[in-house]
């Protein structure tokens, strides 16, 4: 069994990143402070009301715990350093190459325009660029439970806003209610502006048939895709067209996509030769990073480092990037993996 250690050296990629969910305890504070909120909690009251306990049930349950940091995250100040705070943790991870994402819509509250918000985190992600080893771009969420009429509000921010930095769209949020079809035109919207496409689907029971309609809808990449488990068929697509899939161990658990280890189909699904890959989903929420991530799938699978490599190239491939920066990776990542395996 692989030492955290050695998985502590390994460089890793890291495609499915939620802001709101992955804020540090000193960051909250932070953020509380720089808005004049006195939060008046110790830091486990703090750590109680961001993280998901164990007793959760379901994916809308899990998806409350969002309640508590979104106050905070209503200014351009505050939107710039949690980027940057998210992504200094996964630098401390050793991840050289992340995407991170968040919904625009939710941090209008006060004064903001959808512009400046995304403009804000894309800020953050460039400063963590200058501090640290480690590219960040940005996805942009549309949450399902919104009306179509106000997600479409997102798409000129594609044309509007002319940075390298934003690379793609994603829908989030309740899965339970709102199916992927209701979607349909939309991302027909986002995929003829050339937009990439990361989708939220198969992560409730009873929510299979989204995997393969967001196949259909333009996605090359699956937001956990954990309903894919029992399907044959869609296990034969999703590996014939090299789609990757966003898994996040720990998270899978809490929203209850899977209950027992023996249920969780991430092995069954690499040994097909789909493109899983490990993700935090959200650092606070779940209460993980993802070197924590890493131990899991090492200790229940037995995991080797040439399986993370392997799962990093799929990562990479993945990414939302040019081909030359893929190129770029690739190489630094079979040179460094390579050190490792000599010890
Ligand atoms: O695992 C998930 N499934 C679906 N939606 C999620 C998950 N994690 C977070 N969000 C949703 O995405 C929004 C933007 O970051 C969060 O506010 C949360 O509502
Ligand atoms: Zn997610």
């Amino acid at each position: 069994m692989l030492k955290p250690e050695t998985i502590a050296l390994m460089p890793k990629v890291e495609l499915h990143c939620h802001l709101d969910g992955s804020l540090s305890l000193t960051c909250i504070k932070q953020l509380a402070n720089n808005i004049g909120k006195d939060l008046n909690m110790s830091d486990e009251e703090i750590l109680k009301h961001a993280q998901v306990p164990e007793t959760t049930q379901s994916l809308l349950e899990y998806l409350e715990r969002f309640d508590f940091v979104l106050p905070l995250l209503q200014s351009y100040v505050n939107l710039e350093l949690a980027a940057y705070d998210v992504a200094r943790q996964a630098a401390e991870d050793n991840v050289k190459y992340m995407e991170i994402r968040f919904a625009p819509g939710q941090h209008l509250e006060k004064n903001l325009s959808l512009e400046e918000a995304v403009e804000a985190v894309i800020a953050g992600a460039a400063r963590a660029e200058e501090d640290f080893d480690i590219v960040v771009n940005i996805l942009l969420c549309g949450l399902r439970q919104v009306p179509v009429e106000r997600l479409k509000k997102l798409l000129p921010l594609f044309d509007e806003i002319d940075d390298e930095h934003l690379v793609g769209f994603d829908l989030a949020g309740d899965e339970v209610n709102y199916p992927q079809v209701k979607f349909k035109k939309l991302l027909e919207k986002v995929t003829s502006r050339g937009v990439q496409v990361t989708l939220h689907a198969g992560e409730c029971p009873g929510c299979a048939q989204n995997i393969i309609d967001s196949v259909e809808m333009g996605a090359t990449r699956i937001g956990h895709g954990i309903m894919t488990k029992d399907i044959p068929e869609y296990q034969e697509i999703l590996t014939k067209l090299g789609i990757v899939l966003e898994m996040a161990p720990s998270s899978n658990f809490q929203t209850k996509a899977i209950r027992e280890l023996s249920e969780y189909p991430f092995m069954a699904l690499y040994k097909r030769g789909i493109h899983v890959t490990i993700n935090t989903d959200n650092r606070t929420v779940s209460n993980t990073n993802l070197q924590k991530e890493y131990e899991k799938i090492a200790n229940w699978y037995d995991f080797q480092i040439s399986d993370f490599e392997r799962i990093n190239h799929y990562a990479i491939d993945g990414a939302f990037i040019s081909e030359d920066e893929k190129e770029l990776l690739h190489q630094r990542f079979s040179e460094e993996y390579a050190k490792i395996e000599k010890g």
